[in-house]
């Protein structure tokens, strides 16, 4: 039975189930994240998160329940798409094609923020794995989405990029977009609103307190 959708989320997901043969890693995962929200998900490796993300990115079908999802989807999956002949500037300059931006004015923005223009022509397949990672979130963010999902986003940045990180966090959250963020290691838990435990394929809410509390599970 389809369920009535709740008109105050930006994304929605409702009894979400999925299997690999025999393997149920998710079973019954429910979230609801409204506009300008930040959500965490944490769980142990190998929980589920990064199959729950692709399912509600839609990269990987349920089995069963709903996903929902109101506007634009920025989606950065935890190992990188890009094509290793292709220098920054033209996956920015591909990307921006794709989403029919109609300039590269937002990129080289989030190039500069993200502190790696020095790089611009220079192929992927020839970037540190941090740089890599910074790519791929400037690719994910390149059309301003409505919703975000990060699949362990900082893993791989220094401690500068990391803080960087955050303040475009924060300027999307303040305004209006949400953005959902997958981590085994969550190093301070008050910069979310919310964080979910992914436990036997489920989501449990986590009460937010406290600063600088380091989550290693
Ligand atoms: N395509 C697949 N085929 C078979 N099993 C899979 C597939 N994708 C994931 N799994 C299994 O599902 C379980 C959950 O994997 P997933 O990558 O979602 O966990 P995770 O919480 O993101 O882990 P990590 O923290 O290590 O990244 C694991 O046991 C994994 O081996």
């Amino acid at each position: 039975m389809t369920s009535v959708p709740d008109p105050g989320a930006v994304l929605e997901a409702r009894d979400v189930h999925k299997s690999f043969r025999a393997h149920h890693v998710l079973r019954g995962a429910d979230l609801r994240v409204a506009p300008g929200q930040l959500v965490g998900v944490v769980g142990e490796n190998g929980s589920g998160k990064s199959t729950l993300l692709k399912t509600l990115a839609g990269t990987l079908p349920a089995d069963r329940g709903e996903v929902r999802l109101s506007g634009s989807l920025g989606y950065c999956p935890q190992v990188p798409v890009l094509n290793h002949n292709l220098t920054v500037g033209q996956h920015l300059r591909y990307f921006a094609a794709a989403h029919r931006l109609p300039g590269l004015d937002r990129g080289r923005e989030l190039i500069r923020r993200l502190g790696y223009e020095q790089y611009e022509e220079k192929p992927a397949g020839e970037l540190s794995g941090g740089t890599l990672q910074k790519l791929n979130l400037t690719l994910a963010l390149l059309h301003d989405p409505d919703v975000l999902l990060l699949d362990e986003p900082y893993q791989g940045f220094d401690w500068e990029t990391y803080l960087h990180f955050w303040d475009l966090v924060e300027d999307l959250r303040e305004r209006g977009r949400a953005v959902v963020i997958i981590t085994h290691l969550v190093f301070e838990q008050d910069r979310f609103d919310r964080l979910e435990d992914l436990v036997g394929g489920r989501l449990e809410p986590r009460t937010v307190s406290g600063r600088d509390t380091h989550v290693n599970v």
